[in-house]
């Protein structure tokens, strides 16, 4: 196994950060229990874009993704250290309402995971919690969300039916629009399409292609041509360190960092 130097970096900083940066981290460091596995990222998510998360198993991506919206609060024995930005607060804070904060920073996983309710229950159920009940605004929240997640067409004449009967795809599109249906800024995705076979692959692909009008998305992909095919950046990780961030098309072509070139050419390790 070939040693990196992980003092080796190029992490780009976006210029004009209040206009463009949705989200960003400040040194940020993840522990669960003693194993430390974000070692201090600091890392800006470009309003409007997709950004992609890479990296060999286990170095920390999904540790990173999960805490954007808190969600490694959930898992006990965890620590997180640094500042997590998002319009001028740092959400990382025990003040904020983390509640609240999910409604701005959404999250779709990697297993489609819909709940078993009808489509309309799925998309509805959240919303319904926040307290809105006005039938008709449900009613277009489910069609804007369905439609922005390219599922209207196939779904809509049995939008009362159980969105457990809806093929993988299906219900990963469903897992998104669910995520939009709050209207969240920020949407972050676990590998959503490792579990889908490619056509279903594709047309997640052209979901979120089409999503990034309105959100920001940073997206887990252990899938190279994906993340090349949909990201306008993409964050190399390596050991819990972010080693590489720059424009996707720079990171696959003339990347900066060793590490980075091994990963992204297929000769890593
Ligand atoms: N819930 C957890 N409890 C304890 N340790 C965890 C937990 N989740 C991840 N880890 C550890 O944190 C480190 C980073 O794991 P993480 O899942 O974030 O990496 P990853 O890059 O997303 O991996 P993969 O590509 O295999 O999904 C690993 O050492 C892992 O064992």
């Amino acid at each position: 196994m070939r040693e990196y130097d992980l003092n080796e970096r190029n992490i780009i900083k976006l210029t004009d950060a209040h206009q463009k940066v949705a989200i960003a981290t400040n040194d940020l460091h993840v522990w669960y229990g003693q194993n430390e596995a974000i070692k201090g990222v600091s890392l800006e998510f470009e309003k409007n874009k997709i950004t992609s998360l890479i990296g060999p198993s286990g170095c920390g991506k999904s540790t990173y993704l999960r805490s954007l919206n808190r969600m490694n609060d959930e898992i006990s024995g965890t620590k997180v250290t640094g500042e997590i930005m998002y319009q001028g607060i740092d959400i990382n804070s025990s003040k904020v309402d983390v509640y609240e904060m999910r409604k701005h920073i959404g999250m779709v996983f990697q297993r489609p995971n819909p709940f078993s309710k009808s489509i309309y229950g799925n998309i509805t159920f959240a919303l319904k919690q926040h307290g809105l009940t006005d039938k008709q605004e449900l009613d277009e929240i489910v069609e804007s969300s369905l439609k922005q997640a390219a599922l209207w067409d196939q779904v809509k004449d049995n939008l009362h039916k159980s969105a457990l009967a809806l093929s993988g795809g299906q219900q990963q599109r469903l897992c998104i629009a669910r995520a939009i249906a709050m209207k969240p800024d920020v949407l972050l995705l676990d590998e959503p399409a490792s579990a889908l076979d490619p056509i279903s692959t594709s047309k997640v692909e052209e979901t979120l292609i089409n999503l990034k009008q309105d959100y920001t998305i940073a997206i887990v992909t252990h899938n190279m041509q994906q993340a090349a095919r949909i990201s306008d950046y993409t964050a190399f990780f390596y050991m819990g360190n972010v080693l590489e961030y720059d424009e996707t098309a720079k990171v696959f072509t003339r990347p900066k960092v060793r590490a980075t070139e091994d990963y992204v050419s297929g000769h890593f390790g």
